[in-house]
């Protein structure tokens, strides 16, 4: 049997159906040629019929791309194939897919037609499809709920109507693995004339087993996956493109099957298809979710740190992401506070790792995840235990809502001085940070800016987060209270007081030169 499994990209047409807002020709030219890169087979680019639009993208996409056959869908409607075959004749070499649907259900409430019918319907389209191209495709909508006998019958009577490749969806995605791999295994056991056609499957995901689903199927026999980038489509969406790809490569030798796909493009086209489609990816997805290669846990990290497979079973490069990610939580442990400090340039003998290590998780517990710049803010803190912070927020007022802009007074101590400000700016923590930088002789840039909660109900705490620009360098700082505006103070008042004992280390540095010659 080939050992190659074709991937049929349906991103731009089954995709598309379950997005909110249109993409433009423009939009999907792009999207097409990231798939194109990407290595896929087929793409199916549309549904030509439905509207002006679609029928000018698939036009559109036919003629530019080179590298992958293209595709569009057709119900067994003659004037569909007919769109079809016009959109699609600027290229080379294009294929029609047509389908209906073979489950009772549908059969009888949606067609409202008998088996003998639909059967009909479908011989009659793929005929017709035949006349524009020798690649024809046949659906059998809803395959996963339809009659094992009546899916035997249709599938041979339309590889003998001329289709050359034919699709098994489980279309809402309510079948098992075992189950849908053992109707594949059926196909292929009662259908006399299989082998002249490619077996595909086009698994939807509302049960979360789309991609186990393909998987099944491709060890049942099945040669072609459709599939989408990040799994968007109808519902809870479609068998996702990265996942059945990685599936094949990394476990290659248990599955003896292998793609064309360009793993490496894979991170990009992910986010090339989130942004354009505006479908953001959940962090713990598969493959492409932020989290996909980050591991937070002290023994992971651990692990990590001596034989990067004890926990990635593949590696971030192979699917075009930059590198594993070590987040530092209250859950990291000593090992990958060390290496952190080593990649930011100090020695073990700079520090004292099991003081860090104290601080850092009482941090941890607080704030979550702790950056870079928090580690060496901790750092400095422990170099300065002795010193008090040199700024601290005394009072603050703001006043804002209703009017063009709010306004916010503050006294500060600076060092020994009390300074009072007052500004205005677009909002209350616009104009409180003016204050704080009039009283402050500090030429800092707030670069990023995130408030959360930490908590909920009349309990709950607002928490800031900042990263402030000073000299080339980064400081983080947070602060916590139960007025946000407070809280954002705070967080400002935190990143001051590193820079200045940052400052005074770099003082001190100096001074240790000078003295040293
Ligand atoms: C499982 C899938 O994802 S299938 C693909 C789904 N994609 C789409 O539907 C997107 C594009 N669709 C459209 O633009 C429109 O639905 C069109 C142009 C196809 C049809 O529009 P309309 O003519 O207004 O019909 P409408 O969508 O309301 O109803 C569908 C009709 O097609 C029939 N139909 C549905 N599937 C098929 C099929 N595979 N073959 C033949 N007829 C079918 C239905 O029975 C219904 O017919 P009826 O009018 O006799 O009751
Ligand atoms: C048209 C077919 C392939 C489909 O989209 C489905 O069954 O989900």
């Amino acid at each position: 049997m080939e050992n190659q499994v074709i991937i049929f990209d349906t991103t731009l047409r089954d995709g598309e159906q379950a997005l909110t807002a249109s993409l433009s020709v423009h939009e999907k030219l792009q999207i097409a040629l990231a798939i194109e890169r990407l290595g896929v087979d087929i793409i199916e680019a549309g549904f030509p019929v439905s509207s002006p639009g679609d029928f000018h993208s698939v036009q559109e996409i036919a003629r530019t791309v080179k590298n992958a056959r293209v595709c569009a869908l057709a119900r067994a409607v003659e004037a569909d194939i007919q769109a079809c075959g016009d959109a699609l004749s600027v290229a080379e070499q294009f294929r029609i897919h047509t389908f209906i649907s073979t489950s009772d259900v549908h059969v009888q409430q949606k067609l409202r037609k008998g088996f003998d019918d639909v059967e009909a319907m479908a011989i009659n389209a793929i005929k017709f499809a035949r006349k524009f191209t020798d690649d024809v495709e046949f659906s059998c909508e809803d395959a996963g709920r339809t009659p094992i006998d009546n899916l035997c019958r249709i599938v041979e009577s339309a590889i003998k109507a001329g289709a050359t490749t034919v699709n098994i969806p489980d279309t809402v995605g309510y079948t098992l693995p075992n189950e849908f791999g053992g109707i594949i295994q059926q196909v292929f056991n009662r259908v006399p004339n299989i082998d002249q056609a490619v077996i595909s499957v086009h698994c939807h995901n509302d049960l979360g087993m789309a991609v186990a689903n393909s998987m099944a199927a491709v060890q049942a026999g099945a040669r072609q996956i459709e599939c989408t980038i990040n799994g968007i489509g109808e519902r809870a969406g479609n068998c996702s493109l990265e996942e059945v790809a990685m599936i094949m490569k990394t476990r290659q030798e248990f599955l003896g099957v292998h793609t064309n796909i360009n793993h490496q493009e894979i991170a990009r086209t992910s986010k090339l298809v989130s942004q354009l489609c505006n479908m953001p990816i959940q962090p713990n997805k598969a493959i492409v979710g932020s989290n996909a290669f980050s591991h937070s846990s002290g023994i992971h990290q651990d692990g990590m740190l001596k034989a990067s497979n004890t926990y990635e079973i593949m590696t971030p490069e192979s699917v075009g992401i930059a590198k594993t990610k070590l987040n530092l939580t209250s859950r990291s442990g000593r090992h990958v506070i060390k290496h952190r400090m080593e990649s930011l340039g100090y020695k073990e003998t700079d520090y004292d790792l099991a003081e860090l290590y104290k601080d850092f998780l009482a941090l941890a517990d607080k704030k979550g995840q702790v950056f870079d710049d928090d580690l060496e803010a901790l750092l400095f803190n422990i170099q300065q235990q002795d010193e008090k912070d040199f700024y601290s927020l005394e009072t603050l007022n703001v006043q804002s809502g209703g009017g063009e802009f709010a306004t916010a007074s503050i006294k500060l101590a600076v060092g020994e001085q009390k300074v009072i400000e007052a500004a205005t700016g677009n909002g209350p923590v616009d104009a409180l940070y003016r204050a704080i930088k009039q009283a402050v002789d500090v030429e800092f840039e707030v670069t990023d800016y995130k408030i959360s909660n930490k908590g909920s109900g009349e309990d709950g705490l607002g928490q800031a987060h900042l990263v402030v620009a000073w000299q080339g360098r980064n400081f983080h700082g947070y602060g916590l209270a139960t007025d946000v505006i407070e809280a954002s103070g705070q967080a400002l008042i935190h990143c001051l007081n590193n820079i200045s004992r940052a400052q005074t280390i770099a003082e001190i540095k100096e001074q240790k030169k000078e003295a040293n010659g």
